[in-house]
């Protein structure tokens, strides 16, 4: 089940509040300006399946986004626990970040924690699959496969380059929860 934990920047520890349910996820998100709607991520693709085969099964999806929202790039991240560089991959999201654009990403497996930090807050997002979440350009964030990733997320980008991230130094992400699995 799709979550979303708010925290103080100050009590890592204990959540101000827990919400499940999409509405109140989906309202509470966008007082901050990150949009959380809900696809049908109806073709079934397993963690590990090729960018190709994600692609070719949700073109419509993607074409849709690119043409209503202007992006440009598109590209999948497609992982399970028998991928031989998974700690690798994990680490290199889990340190505080910006992006220069918003980061879109369309969850069509599987599941992962996505922590954004706006001013004193801290939103813990736990998407699962049918979940699309666009965080805006220059929100401080971070994400969690876990140890035993398994997920499938489209990203969409709208420069060229696709993924570029801008590292805070900062070492807040440690402290708060990663995700159970
Ligand atoms: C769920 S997509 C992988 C993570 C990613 O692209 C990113 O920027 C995390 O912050
Ligand atoms: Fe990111
Ligand atoms: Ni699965």
């Amino acid at each position: 089940m799709s979550s979303l934990s708010v925290y103080h920047v100050s009590s890592p520890d204990l959540p101000n509040k827990v919400l499940t349910h999409f509405e109140d996820i989906a309202s509470t998100l966008a007082e901050k300006g990150v949009r959380f709607d809900r696809w049908q991520a109806a073709a079934k693709i397993q963690p590990g399946a090729s960018q190709e085969e994600v692609i070719a099964a949700y073109q419509v999806q993607i074409d849709q986004l690119m043409t209503e929202r202007g992006y440009i790039t598109v590209d999948v991240i497609s992982l399970n626990s028998d991928h031989p560089q998974k700690a690798e991959l994990r680490a290199k999201f889990l340190d505080e970040h910006r992006h220069a654009e918003d980061e879109v990403r369309f969850f069509v497996a599987g599941r992962g924690l996505f922590t954004l930090h706006i001013d004193d807050y801290v939103y813990a997002v736990l998407c699962e699959k049918n979940d699309l979440i666009s965080v805006p350009a220059g929100t401080a964030h971070w994400f969690d496969m876990g140890e035993h990733p398994h997920f499938v997320a489209i990203r969409l980008f709208n420069n060229p380059e696709g993924w570029v991230a801008n590292f805070t130094g900062e070492d807040i992400a440690s402290r708060f929860p990663r995700l159970e699995d």
